[in-house]
Formats: structure tokens, C-alpha cells, sequence
């Protein structure tokens, strides 16, 4: 691709995204360009072999693809700051929880063409899931081309801009607490004796597998659940105690307050 993708922001999701494209090689370092306050984050970017600045001004001159990977409570600052030098026809991608499109195209003061994306860090190790929504300024073309862009490191799928809560709240934010499931059942395997690292490749590589075989076979996950539990074996005997102690409805409420606090975001 011939373009140059900017990145306000250096943090973890800016990062990541960066980072996955490069891995695909979809655009060549050269033409990518991150700013941020932080000296320390900009570092880890140079390292990548991408420009990097401490200037938002400079991104917004040159980017084709502006992504802006700044936390939500600073967006309208940026904005502000950048908006008359951002390039014509520049496609502006926001990836913060509760920034509508509406809010951004008020922000810039005119009809910008913009692309309310939702990604997770998975995109490091391109794994990523992105939901987007484009505005209708872009053209068929554009939105193909910001499908490839996230394509370049993990899933894309185009969603109705009513489901972005529930967007956050399954893919955005759930890494968290995969990883937080992962600690969990390596931490209950050292209990029995095993190493620490060994207990996180095997708890991880199990839902890997798990994760595969939800998206490889169409089974449903209810199926797949009762291909392991042998009767009177071992999964039974687990599965029994994560009902008594409301795993599912634990995650049910966990995810309705994400979903909740991304509606009360959006309203701010
Ligand atoms: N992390 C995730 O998994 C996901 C995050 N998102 C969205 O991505 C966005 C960024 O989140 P995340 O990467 O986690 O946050 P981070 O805090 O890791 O990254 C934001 C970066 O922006 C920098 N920054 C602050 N002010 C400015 C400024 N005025 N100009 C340029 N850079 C600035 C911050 O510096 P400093 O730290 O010094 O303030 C920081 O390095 C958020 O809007 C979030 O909703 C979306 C999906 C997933
Ligand atoms: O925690 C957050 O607000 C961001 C949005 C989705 C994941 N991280």
C-alpha cells in the first residue's frame, strides 16, 4: 500500500497496531509516523524503524491514514489541536471506547472522513478483532482499504455503530480477561506442583486450541464443552463447581458493566 499511516498516541493499542502492520508487511516502516508526548514510548517505536515525533502537527501534515490512538478524554484536545492540518482527503480512524462518529466529525467542524474502529492488542501478534463502522464519506475503495489495514494483523468485521458497546465489551476489552482466565488455571496448576511457565504455555495453548476449534468446526460451544466432560470424569467434577460458583453469570455482569461504562463514555 502507498500511503503514509500516522498514529497519535505511542501506547499499548497505538503499539500494537503499528506493530502488526509492520509484521505484514503491508506498509514499509518509512511510511509510518507516531507521535507522542512520551520520550520513553517513542524510543520503543523508533526501535521499529518508523519516523517518529514529539509534534502532533507533523503526523496530521503527513498521514493519508491518521489513526488516533490517544486516550478518549484527550481526543477533542488533539483534535483541536491538529484539525487545520490534517490533509483534504485524509481517512481519520478513532479506536477509542465511546468516541460516536458523530462526536468526531464535531470535533473537526466539517465532514471528515472518518472510520470508528474498536481493535484489541492481539493485533501485536496478528490476532487481533476489529469491529468498524465507516462514515459515509468514504468510498467503497477506502473502506476496502481500511479492511486490509486491519486485515494486515487479525479480523475485521463491518458492524452497525449501535453494537459498538457490545463491540468493547466481547473483543476490545476481553483479552483482559483471557488473560486474567489464563493466570487463574496457571496459578491453580503450580498449587499442584507444576512450574510456573510450563503452567502458562498449557493453559494458554488450551485456549488457543479451544478458542480454534469454536471458529474451525461451527460447533456449538456447548457441544464442544460436552465432547470433554467424560461421565463421572474430571471435567464434570469442574464444570459442576464453576456453575455452584456463577462463572457464567460472573462473566454475563463483568461484561455488562464494560458495555455499560463504554454507553456512559459515549455520553461525556
Ligand atoms: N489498550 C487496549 O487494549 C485498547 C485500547 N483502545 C483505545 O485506544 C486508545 C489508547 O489506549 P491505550 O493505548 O490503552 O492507552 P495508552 O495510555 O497506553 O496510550 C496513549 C498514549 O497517548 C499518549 N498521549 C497522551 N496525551 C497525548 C497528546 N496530547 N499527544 C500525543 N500523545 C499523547 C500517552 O502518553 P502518557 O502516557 O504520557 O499520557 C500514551 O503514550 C484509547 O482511546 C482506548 O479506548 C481500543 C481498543 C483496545
Ligand atoms: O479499557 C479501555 O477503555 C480500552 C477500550 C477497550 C480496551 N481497552
Amino acid at each position: 500500500m502507498q500511503k503514509t499511516i500516522g498514529f497519535i498516541g505511542a501506547g499499548n493499542m497505538g503499539q500494537a497496531i503499528m506493530g502488526g502492520i509492520l509484521k505484514s508487511k503491508l506498509v514499509s516502516a518509512v511510511d509510518i509516523i507516531m507521535s507522542d508526548l512520551s520520550e520513553e514510548r517513542l524510543e520503543l517505536a523508533k526501535e521499529c524503524g518508523i519516523k517518529v515525533t514529539k509534534d502532533n502537527k507533523e503526523v496530521a501534515k503527513l498521514s493519508d491514514i491518521l489513526v488516533l490512538s490517544i486516550k478518549p478524554n484527550i481526543y477533542s484536545l488533539v483534535i483541536k489541536e491538529i484539525k487545520d492540518y490534517i490533509k483534504n482527503d485524509v481517512i481519520i480512524i478513532t479506536i477509542a471506547a465511546g468516541k460516536d462518529i458523530c462526536s468526531t466529525e464535531e470535533s473537526f467542524g466539517r465532514k471528515v472522513k472518518v472510520v470508528r474502529a474498536m481493535p484489541n492488542t492481539p493485533a501485536l501478534v496478528g490476532e487481533g478483532m476489529t469491529a468498524i463502522v465507516p462514515n459515509e464519506k468514504l468510498t467503497t475503495d477506502e473502506v476496502d482499504e481500511v479492511v486490509k489495514i486491519f486485515n494486515s494483523f487479525g479480523k475485521v468485521e463491518i458492524v452497525s455503530e449501535k453494537l459498538m458497546d457490545a463491540v468493547t465489551s466481547v473483543s476490545g476489552s476481553s483479552p483482559a480477561y483471557v488473560f486474567m482466565f489464563i493466570e487463574a488455571m496457571a496459578d491453580a496448576a503450580v498449587l499442584d506442583g507444576m512450574p510456573r511457565d510450563q503452567a502458562y504455555r498449557m493453559a494458554a495453548q488450551a485456549v488457543l486450541g479451544a478458542a480454534k476449534m469454536v471458529l474451525e468446526t461451527g460447533k456449538h460451544p456447548g457441544a464442544l464443552k460436552d465432547m470433554v466432560c467424560s461421565p463421572a470424569g474430571t471435567t464434570i467434577e469442574a464444570v459442576a463447581t464453576l456453575e455452584r460458583t456463577g462463572f457464567r453469570s460472573s462473566i454475563i455482569s463483568a461484561m455488562q458493566s464494560c458495555t455499560k461504562k463504554s454507553i456512559e463514555m459515549s455520553k461525556k
